[in-house]
């Protein structure tokens, strides 16, 4: 089991919760209320920073239901927490894309995170040819 120190930006933020035997995804809230015009872009601030343990980072996704609730898109498709980012001030936050007029109230839940081990060093080498034969792709295995 990992602990992990979590600040909230404010005492009526939603704590964080691993919930046992749903899904090990942790929800994150819209830390003030959005409001937001067809086409716009906005930060929505989640209302914590995190100390992510040594050799970890996190990845944050959209909740399956966020769309046909607020009608938002996360604008970088998928977030990425670096261990890095763990000053008092590194609040979380998720860009999204307004498809619609939209409210998002204060305690929304709209996203959604895990922690990822960190995939070992790589080393790059340029090379002329693969051994390997072409696999193909982009539709090439049939529809
Ligand atoms: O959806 C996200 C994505 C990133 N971050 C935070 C954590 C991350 O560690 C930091 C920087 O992200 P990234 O390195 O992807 O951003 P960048 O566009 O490359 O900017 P920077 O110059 O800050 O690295 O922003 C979020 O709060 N939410």
């Amino acid at each position: 089991m990992e602990t992990i120190r979590v600040k909230y930006f404010s005492d009526d933020s939603p704590r964080l919760c691993y919930v046992e035997g749903k899904s090990d995804w942790i929800d994150l809230s819209a830390a003030e209320d959005v409001t937001l015009s067809a086409g716009e872009f906005r930060l929505i601030p989640l209302g914590i920073a995190v100390a992510l343990p040594e050799g970890y980072e996190a990845h944050i996704v959209p909740r399956s239901s966020t769309f046909k609730n607020y009608g938002i898109l996360q604008a970088n498709s998928m977030g990425v927490v670096d261990w890095s980012y763990r000053g008092s001030g590194d609040e979380w936050r998720m860009p999204v894309y307004a498809t619609r007029n939209t409210s998002i109230p204060k305690g929304s839940r709209i996203c959604q995170f895990r922690i990822m081990a960190h995939q070992p060093r790589l080393v790059f080498e340029t090379c002329t040819s693969l051994e390997e034969s072409d696999r193909g792709g982009f539709g090439s295995t049939g529809k």
